[in-house]
């Protein structure tokens, strides 16, 4: 017998005559195996209205269907229980009066039916198919499985369909959102989404609601008075129970019931005229619906917002734009708001390199977009996405700090969940989220994600840019080689190459230019070029000569750093520092002394504060500065010519033109100076790294307490973020370790140790500026502690930064007064025995904190 096949309902893609071939041909081979008598209807699956579509049947048993979807719900029918499963479903003697048969016609009375499932991951739609004759049809176990395997030649077309049918329906809705007012867009949407006549209502005041659009309802529904009751089933849905009085142009159809949904809070009531059955994915779409609705409808005037997550998932990836950057971008912008995270990421997973690479992120927080191995050396998975992609299954983690693949990259993240992104069945790459609450994602937000991915994985295919996907990313991941800022708390620190040194900045932020300008010295190869490196004290000025060395060719070995704030402005010490002495050369110099430029032959010497070294000196740098990398220059006092290979770098947290016009710094050398210039932005400008670096200096304070596992809390990140850091990241380093010493039990970061430590540091600052009071207790400190005490506890902090020039200073007025103006007896309280004194004078004078005694001779 001829088959003929006629396409059922209104919203269904046309086939084309090829795919209507691949069915024939299948109707005909079963014909041909298992008998004349069977009838046939295709089921799509639509992701998007949630039901369960026809899309074919041969004309002979089209009146085996109505023309209405059936809702994707269990039990509901036959046809979406099988939906469900992974096997067929069979019955031999099949009941017709059995409600689940609700949506096949009485006039038929088939005696079998099978329904079998087209699957690649999860089910994309099904095969029935209806014996009819009861003496012929008859299948065995053996036959299921026979034609389940044939059910899998028309994936094809079952996958080309679900994706034209999305397009479909997303391409209408994406006109009705670019057209229409909001409300109209959302009766069209839960029109479309319940195949049901709506109405969106808004309430006046008590029970006046007025009808403000209406979809699929004739006649007018104008200024509604209305009074209905509302029944709350267990889950949460509102259904209309009774209606009040309202005023229609025309009658309710007596046969239809009445049903509506209210939104939570509650302004708005979206009526829906018929029956509507909210079950399963149905009705968790519509919740996530109703609430971005309720947001949405409060703002004025009516906006389009979020709602329309997966029209733009969709208009993005079908657009012309092939830059797979950007339309990942685009994806995860969208979907992380509307997964309600804090953060999310978007990894790619290549095969061949059983490696992960993560090219896009979103959210509050900013990672190093890394390659990272799947497993590490002992194959444990390096992280939740490469778990993931082994198992090729979605993970939900309710709380990270129990779980054994969390990688930490910042301390307020609580909770996360991942799914793979799949194509034909093969993970190709891994979408993550993560909150910052614990217990954010529930099991159903973890069935949403599977189906974002599972969208953004056919989208994929059909769009064609995945093999475009792996080449771009293989490109970018080089030039990301370069741009790797950042740090990693934990076991794959191993994994990342500190280009830049464990220079943490988020990539996006205020740190920007400071990074694209390190990267592009770097990338010129022009070690020639002179870099003067700017940025208030303690902004990171050593880091960023650190990240230029290390990635220099000079890199293998290390840097030499002098600082000129030392020095207390001594022509002789300087030039001494930088060029070096003879013996004799000058008094004190009683032997000879190799100076920095020398010592930094084929490597980088760091000049720091060089606004501090005098103008007579100044001359003598800018002479060494124009010779290009080999530098010939004569020690103090010396005839010999010394040649040092050497690459300079000057750091400075002055204003150097300032000091050009106060006459202290020569033009020239300024000129000479600013032919690169890299500038830290403070800490102030950047707020948006303070997580950053707190997860940066946690990581580090983890490392020396064995077993310590830090928490941050909201509030306490929220502290460090509203100060203004007039002392930089090092400030920021010192507040977090205080309050990690002294205030944070067992790790806990709270608000109250941040605020405690920020108390101690702004008294620690007030008492700097009045130049005494904490000069008496660290004075005090010193005395009290020993023998030496005062080197571990005065010298080496202040080399560290960790106590300033203003603490030194008022330490040595402290102690000038209590000897009344005696060095020698000062140093003797202070525990310095009489070999080092002159050390300890030394020390002072370098330090610029060798005070006249005789103020204090009284
Ligand atoms: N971007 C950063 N990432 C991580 N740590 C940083 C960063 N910037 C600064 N730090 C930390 O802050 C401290 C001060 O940095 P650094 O010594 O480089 O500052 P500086 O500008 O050279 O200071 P100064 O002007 O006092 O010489 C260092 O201990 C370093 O660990």
């Amino acid at each position: 017998m001829a088959t003929e096949i006629e396409v059922l309902g209104e919203n269904t893609p046309r086939l084309s005559d090829r795919e209507i071939r691949t069915f024939e041909e299948f109707v005909g081979e079963i014909r041909k195996r298992y008998g004349e008598n069977w009838g046939f209807v295709f089921d799509l699956k639509d992701n998007i209205a949630q039901v369960l579509r026809c899309i074919y049947t041969d004309t002979h048993h089209s009146g085996l269907l109505p023309m209405r979807h059936i809702p994707i719900a269990d039990n509901l029918s036959w046809r979406s229980m099988a939906l469900s499963m992974d096997e067929p479903l069979f019955f031999d003697k099949f009941d017709l009066d059995d409600p689940r048969s609700f949506y096949l016609q009485r006039t038929i009375r088939p005696r079998q039916m099978a329904i079998f499932q087209v699957r690649r991951d999860s089910n994309l739609g099904l095969v029935s198919m209806f014996g009819l004759n009861e003496t012929k049809a008859y299948l065995s176990q053996l036959d299921l499985t026979d034609i389940q395997a044939l059910c899998q030649t028309l994936l094809p077309v079952y996958e080309k369909m679900v994706w034209r049918m999305e397009q479909d329906v997303l391409d209408q809705a994406t006109r009705t959102i670019r057209q229409k007012e909001t409300p109209i867009f959302i009766t069209e949407l839960f029109n479309r989404l319940l195949e049901s006549p709506v109405l969106l209502l808004r309430r006046l005041d008590g029970n006046t609601y007025q009808a403000i659009s209406q979809n699929g309802l004739e006649g007018e529904w104008e200024s509604e008075t209305l009074l209905f009751n509302v029944k709350r089933d267990k889950d949460q849905v509102f259904f209309l129970s009774e209606w009040g009085k309202i005023t229609t142009s025309r009658a309710i159809p007596a046969d239809q019931k009445l049903t509506g949904i209210v939104f939570k809070p509650g302004h708005h009531v979206l009526l829906c005229l018929g029956e509507v059955r909210l079950v399963g994915k149905t009705k968790d779409n519509l919740f996530h619906f109703i609430e971005q609705i309720e947001k949405l409808l409060q703002q004025k005037p009516y906006q389009i917002s979020t709602l329309s997550f997966l029209l733009y998932l969709q208009h993005w990836i079908r657009s012309q734009e092939r830059d797979i950057k950007i339309i990942f971008q685009h994806i995860i912008d969208t979907l992380v708001p509307f997964l309600s995270a804090d953060y999310g990421t978007l990894a790619l997973y290549s095969r061949e390199r059983n490696r992960l690479m993560f090219v896009s992120q979103a959210g509050q927080f900013s990672n190093p977009l890394k390659d990272i191995p799947l497993a590490d050396k002992e194959g444990t998975p390096t992280s939740i996405s490469a778990f993931v992609a082994s198992e090729n299954k979605p993970y939900l983690v309710s709380d990270v700090r129990r779980d054994p693949y969390y990688r930490a990259f910042n301390p307020s993240i609580r909770s996360e969940m991942c799914a793979p992104i799949r194509v034909r069945g093969e993970v190709i790459g891994l979408f993550s989220v993560s909150s910052r609450e614990l217990e954010h994602f529930s099991k159903q937000d973890l069935a949403k994600l599977e189906f974002y991915c599972d969208q953004i994985g056919i989208a994929l295919f059909q769009a064609g840019i995945l093999e475009k996907v792996f080449t771009e990313t293989e490109e970018a991941k080089k030039l990301d080689q370069d741009f790797k800022f950042g740090f990693d708390t934990h076991t794959h620190a191993a994994e990342v190459t500190y280009n830049f040194g464990n220079l943490v900045g988020k990539p996006t932020g205020a740190m920007r230019q400071t990074f694209d300008a390190i990267h592009r010295i770097n990338g010129s190869g022009r070690e020639d070029l002179n870099v003067l490196i700017t940025g208030e004290t303690g902004s990171g000025k050593e880091m960023v000569s650190f990240a230029l060395h290390n990635s220099s060719n000079r890199g293998k070995k290390p840097m030499v750093v002098t600082n000129f704030a030392s020095f207390g402005g001594d022509p002789n010490l300087i030039q001494s520092e930088l060029f070096g002495h003879e013996k004799g050369s000058f008094s004190g110099a009683t032997h000879r002394r190799i100076g920095c430029i020398e010592q930094a032959h084929e490597t980088t010497l760091l000049i720091d504060e060089v606004g501090d070294i005098v103008p007579s000196v100044q001359i003598k740098l800018l002479r060494v500065l124009q010779q290009g990398n080999v530098k010939k220059f004569q020690r103090l006092g010396g005839q010999e010519t010394i040649t040092s290979n050497v690459r300079i770098l000057a750091a400075t947290h002055q204003n150097l033109w300032q000091l050009v016009k106060e006459g202290k710094f020569r033009e020239d050398l300024f000129y000479r100076l600013q032919t690169l210039v890299v500038r830290i932005p403070p800490l102030r400008e950047r707020l948006e790294d303070i997580p950053l670096l707190a997860a940066h200096f946690s990581a580090r304070y983890e490392q020396k307490v064995p077993g310590l596992k830090i928490t941050w809390s909201n509030r306490a990140m929220q502290a460090l973020e509203g100060y203004s850091w007039p002392g930089n990241v090092r400030q920021l380093e010192a507040v977090i370790n205080r309050a990690l010493v002294m205030f944070a039990e067992d790790g806990n970061m709270t608000e109250a140790a941040i605020e405690q430590s920020l108390a101690a540091e702004m008294h620690q600052r007030g008492n700097e500026q009045e130049s005494g009071v904490g000069g008496t207790q660290l004075f005090r400190q010193v005395c009290d502690g020993g023998p030496n005490a005062f080197w571990g506890m005065v010298q080496q902090p202040y080399r560290q930064h960790e106590i300033t020039h203003a603490n030194l200073l008022a330490l040595v007025r402290e102690a000038l007064t209590e000897s009344k103006g005696s060095y020698k007896q000062a140093a003797a309280m202070m525990g310095i025995v009489d070999k080092d004194y002159n050390r300890f004078l030394d020390f002072l004078k370098n330090s610029r904190a060798k005070l006249d005694y005789r103020e204090f001779r009284r």
